[in-house]
């Protein structure tokens, strides 16, 4: 039985990354779980990994109390034609990274709007398909909700409940501001990450050896599946161009007042990086909050099993909440380094107890 407000019957329509992480969720709160999706594979993964059961091609129970379209932007509209034809849920609604389109296609095609309200999760990962999917993915993170003015409150109400019932934190917002919003923080930096990222394919062994923790940061979600990612970009296609060429404009005057060289040019240059330490510490904390302002604790970690479970043992024993974690791995070298965010006033705490285990915590 599902939990009270949480929706009990559910279908969900691609069983990917994001479709598959919502049907764990929802599964974790009892919810039962429909799955179906156009590729074979990725149905069976997500009914092995215990997402839920594939959805019978018959009617069989009725409409369920909610179907999830987690498939990519440009299916959004058909599929959500589709389903409602074949009257698969009393509400819909889908995941894509982009809004305004799909709601407009489904609008064309002469969807019921009263029945669907648009929803984006802003949790994912630069992996793809059933078998990276977490239940607890969205857990803290906001989740875009679009309803139009036709919207039934029932509908809002349902979809509402799904995201609380992930561990998200719905937020209300229209369409248009929500791309906008997503071109500046989620899809502009993924080309900008693209684009860094390429720079390395005719880099040298040497440089690639040499490479540390930033360019990581920097390119991590360009591992994501391209084929998702041009669909989401050209669905948002003006917003990201207008970010991008903001972005551009900022990297071409760095370049030429580096080639410059002058001091007066050198200034101009550090006027973009305190820009950057400005924007950087907009960004709200981990829970959605302020900015946070941690500690962190570098721990020299030899590579032997067991070592972390130990050194977060320390850190509960001193009594030191760890806020986040990183380990910065050194290239070819049997060690690295373990960087444990705590609160500033829990820092040396932890600092003493792990020196007095034994641990190198360098400063
Ligand atoms: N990847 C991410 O980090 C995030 C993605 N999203 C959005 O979630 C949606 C799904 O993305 P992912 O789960 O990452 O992709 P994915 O590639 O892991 O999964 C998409 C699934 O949809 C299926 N599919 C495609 N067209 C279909 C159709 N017409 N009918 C039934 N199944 C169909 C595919 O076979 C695939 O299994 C996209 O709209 C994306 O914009 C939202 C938040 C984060
Ligand atoms: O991997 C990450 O950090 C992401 O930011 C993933 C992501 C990708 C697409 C979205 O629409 C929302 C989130």
């Amino acid at each position: 039985m599902a939990e009270e407000g949480v929706p009990g019957r559910i279908v969900v329509i691609g069983t990917g990354l994001i479709g598959t992480s919502i049907a764990l969720a929802m599964r974790e709160r009892g919810s039962e779980v429909l799955l179906t999706d156009r590729d074979a594979a990725s149905l069976r993964m997500a009914v092995e990994l215990g997402a839920g059961e594939a959805l019978p091609d018959a009617a069989g129970a009725g409409p369920a109390d909610l179907a999830v379209l987690a498939v990519p932007p440009a299916a959004v509209a058909v599929t959500l034609l589709d389903a409602q034809k074949r009257g698969l849920a009393a509400v819909y609604t889908d995941v894509a990274s982009v809004k305004a389109q799909p709601l407009r296609q489904a609008a064309e095609l002469g969807c019921d709007l009263s029945s669907f309200v648009a929803g984006h999760p802003l949790a994912g990962r630069e992996r793809s398909g059933p078998a990276a999917a977490r239940p607890d993915l969205f857990l803290g993170r906001p989740w875009a909700l679009c309803p139009t003015s036709g919207a039934a409150p029932e509908a809002v109400a349902a979809v509402t409940a799904l995201a609380r019932a992930c561990g998200a934190e719905p937020v209300v917002v229209d369409a248009a501001e929500h791309d906008d919003a997503v071109a500046l923080v989620s899809h502009a930096p993924h080309v900008v990450s693209a684009a860094v990222a390429a720079r390395l394919t005719g880099a040298a062994d040497v440089a690639l050896g040499l490479a540390g923790q930033g360019v990581r940061d920097v390119t991590r979600i360009a591992a994501s599946d391209p084929r998702l990612w041009i669909g989401i970009l050209t669905a948002n296609a003006a917003p990201v161009a207008d970010v991008l060429e903001a972005v551009a404009t900022d990297l071409a005057v760095a370049a030429s007042l580096l080639r410059d060289g002058s001091d007066e040019a050198a200034t101009h240059v550090a006027d973009l990086l305190l820009r950057g330490n400005a924007g950087r510490s907009r960004i709200p904390g981990k829970h959605g909050g302020e900015p946070s302002a941690y500690a962190v604790v570098p721990v020299v970690i030899p590579d032997r099993p067991g070592e972390l479970a130990m050194i977060f043992q320390a850190a509960g024993i001193a009594g030191v909440n760890i806020e986040d974690v990183t380990i910065e791995h050194s290239p070819g070298r049997p060690l690295g380094v373990l960087e444990i965010a705590v609160r500033p006033e829990e820092a040396e705490r932890l600092a003493a107890e792990l020196r007095a285990r034994g641990w190198s915590v360098p400063g």
